[in-house]
Order: structure tokens, then C-alpha cells, then sequence
């Protein structure tokens, strides 16, 4: 016969299921290549937002989860807030990123707001004005690794104090992982006691769909460099499952890439093909080990020029 034990009634250590549960949302804002995604992935633990070198490259409020001991935390990755003026002015998709970011922090628990360790321009302030008044915010200064002489950080650390009443201050490394743990636990008290959200090992709640659309992009902007606008962007046209041989599954994808010029096109496609294969490929493979699947995968390149500026278009690509 199977006996559960009870826990002793003096047991020293509370469990998970003696201590009040805690979840709650935490925005994760900074200017653009501040390292919010490099931060939210060390945080969860999983590659779950994309990250490129290239600035501006997370468009989509990405969810991430991470549940430690009685804890959930569910993180709402931001964009880039967007500074960048073009010639034509603010176009449609700044203005709908922005919006974002506003609706975002008025519902968290916690802003997490991120620059580069010893630096604040302009852009960063422009980033904090958005955050409503009384709502606690964390400072990290992240890459501390690429500071030479420690001994500045703390005067400038007073005078980031002297522009906001920040609930903490965090120096890290969002590469380190010991860091990703220590802030963890620095959030932890600023979250409600109340029943998770999602189940104890979800880490996104994003669909695979949007996930095969974040990949792709990944590998294009890697593989492009500089050389592609950020304006360009990836389309799932086909997001079909099927069964495969030998039980396992089998994922029919075939994505568009919509570029702005005749030029990017050419960039994207490379010497006799070369460089869209490599992006095929690479980006295949990586869903293969996502998905647990076979991937078939189908890439096209387009152009539509002007596609940033086009309100209605946006919205039938998902940027609300
Ligand atoms: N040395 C160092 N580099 C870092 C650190 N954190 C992030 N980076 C790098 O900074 C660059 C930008 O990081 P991301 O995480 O993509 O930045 P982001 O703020 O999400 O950028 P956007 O998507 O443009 O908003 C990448 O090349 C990262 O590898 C850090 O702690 N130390």
C-alpha cells in the first residue's frame, strides 16, 4: 500500500505549497540595444525573445515565465522605444510601438528599466518619461562588464537617483547568470501575493507560429548585418502540422519576407541564392530542435515599399 506522508507539522523550511503563492507582470523597458532581451532570456532562462546585434529588433510585447519556488514571473518585453526620426517624418509603426509601451506599463506590478551601466542620454529619458508616476521602477545598469573603473559607478548611480525615485538599484551583467538569479529575487518582493498565472512550466505564451516568424527574423537580421533596414519584416503565409512517418510531427512553414526595395531584396537573396538558403536552412534547423519536428520550410522575399507607413497594412502583419 502507497502512504503519502504529511510534511512534519514543525517543519523548519516552508514549501511551495505552505508559502502564499506570488505572481505578477513585469515590464522590461530601456532604449533600444540597452540588452532587454539578452536580460529577459537570462531571467527565464530559455531563449524565448530574440536577440540580434542590430538595434530595434524586438517589435512584438514578447511574454516570458519564469516560475521559481512560490513564485511566478511573467515578463512583458517591450520594443525599443522609437527615437529614430525618418525622413517622412514619425511613421505609423513608431507611433503603434509606442502606444504599446504606455499600455504595457500601466499594467504591471514592476518596471524593470534598463540602461547601460554609467550612461543616460536623451533616449533613455525619453523611455522613462513614459513610465506612469508611482509606479515602482527598478534601475539596472546593464554591462557592467564593460566598465573599466568601478569606482565612477557610484557617484553616477547618486545622480540617476537625483532623476528618479527608484525603488533599487541593480549593477549586473545580463550575460552572467548568477546576476539573472540575484535580480530575480530583487523582483520577487515587488509582486503581489495572489495564484500564478500560467502553469509551473510554461515559458511563453506566445503560439509556435509566432515563434517560427520570431526565428526567421532572427536569422535574417543576423545574416544580413547592417546592410537590411529594420523596417523589413517576416510574414507566416503556411503554419500547417502534419502527420509524419514515423509518429513524430512534421510542420509545413513557408514565410514571406517583405523588404522596402528592390535593393533589399537582392541583399536578402545574396550571391546566386546563397545567402536566403543559409537563412532557410539556419532558421529550419533551429525550429526543427524548438518543435520537437521535421520542418519544412518555404521562404519568399518581396517587396513593398512604403510598408512601415501603411496603417491598415500593420495591422494585417500584427503590429497593433
Ligand atoms: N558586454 C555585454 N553585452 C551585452 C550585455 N547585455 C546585452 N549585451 C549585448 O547588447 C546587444 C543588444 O542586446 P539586446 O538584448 O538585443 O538589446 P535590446 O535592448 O533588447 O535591443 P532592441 O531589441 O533593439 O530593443 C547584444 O549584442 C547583446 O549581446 C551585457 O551585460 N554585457
Amino acid at each position: 500500500m502507497t502512504d503519502t506522508a504529511a510534511p512534519p507539522p514543525d517543519s523548519p523550511e516552508p514549501t511551495a505549497d505552505t508559502e502564499p503563492r506570488r505572481c505578477g507582470l513585469i515590464a522590461i523597458v530601456g532604449r533600444p540595444n540597452v540588452g532587454k532581451s539578452t536580460l529577459l532570456n537570462a531571467l527565464v532562462g530559455q531563449k524565448v525573445s530574440i536577440t540580434s546585434r542590430k538595434a530595434q529588433t524586438t517589435r512584438h510585447r514578447i511574454t516570458g515565465i519564469a516560475t521559481e519556488g512560490t513564485t511566478q514571473f511573467v515578463f512583458v518585453d517591450t520594443p525599443g522605444f522609437q527615437t529614430r526620426h525618418t525622413s517622412r517624418g514619425t511613421t505609423a509603426l513608431n507611433r503603434a510601438l509606442n502606444k504599446t509601451v504606455q499600455s504595457v506599463l500601466g499594467d504591471v506590478d514592476l518596471v524593470v528599466f534598463v540602461v547601460e551601466a554609467g550612461r543616460f542620454g536623451l533616449d533613455d529619458a525619453k523611455v522613462l518619461a513614459l513610465v506612469p508616476p508611482g509606479k515602482p521602477v527598478l534601475l539596472i545598469a546593464n554591462k557592467l562588464d564593460l566598465v573599466q573603473r568601478r569606482a565612477e559607478l557610484a557617484p553616477w548611480l547618486k545622480s540617476m537617483g537625483e532623476r528618479h525615485a527608484f525603488a533599487e538599484y541593480v549593477p549586473l551583467s545580463s550575460k552572467r547568470e548568477d546576476d539573472a538569479k540575484r535580480l530575480l529575487k530583487v523582483i520577487e518582493a515587488y509582486l503581489p501575493e495572489q495564484p500564478w498565472y500560467y502553469d509551473e512550466d510554461a515559458v511563453s505564451d506566445r503560439s509556435e507560429k509566432f515563434l517560427a516568424g520570431e526565428m526567421i527574423r532572427e536569422k535574417l537580421f543576423r545574416l544580413t548585418g547592417d546592410e537590411l533596414p529594420y523596417t523589413s519584416t517576416v510574414v507566416i503565409e503556411k503554419f500547417d502540422e502534419e502527420p509524419g512517418h514515423s509518429g513524430g510531427r512534421f510542420m509545413k512553414i513557408a514565410a514571406t519576407i517583405i523588404v522596402e526595395r528592390d535593393g533589399h531584396k537582392g541583399i536578402v537573396i545574396g550571391d546566386g541564392g546563397e545567402r536566403l538558403k543559409r537563412i532557410g536552412t539556419e532558421a529550419r534547423t533551429e525550429l526543427e530542435k524548438l518543435f520537437d519536428a521535421k520542418v519544412f520550410l518555404e521562404l519568399w522575399v518581396k517587396v513593398r515599399s512604403g510598408w512601415a507607413d501603411d496603417e491598415a497594412r500593420l495591422k494585417s502583419y500584427g503590429y497593433e
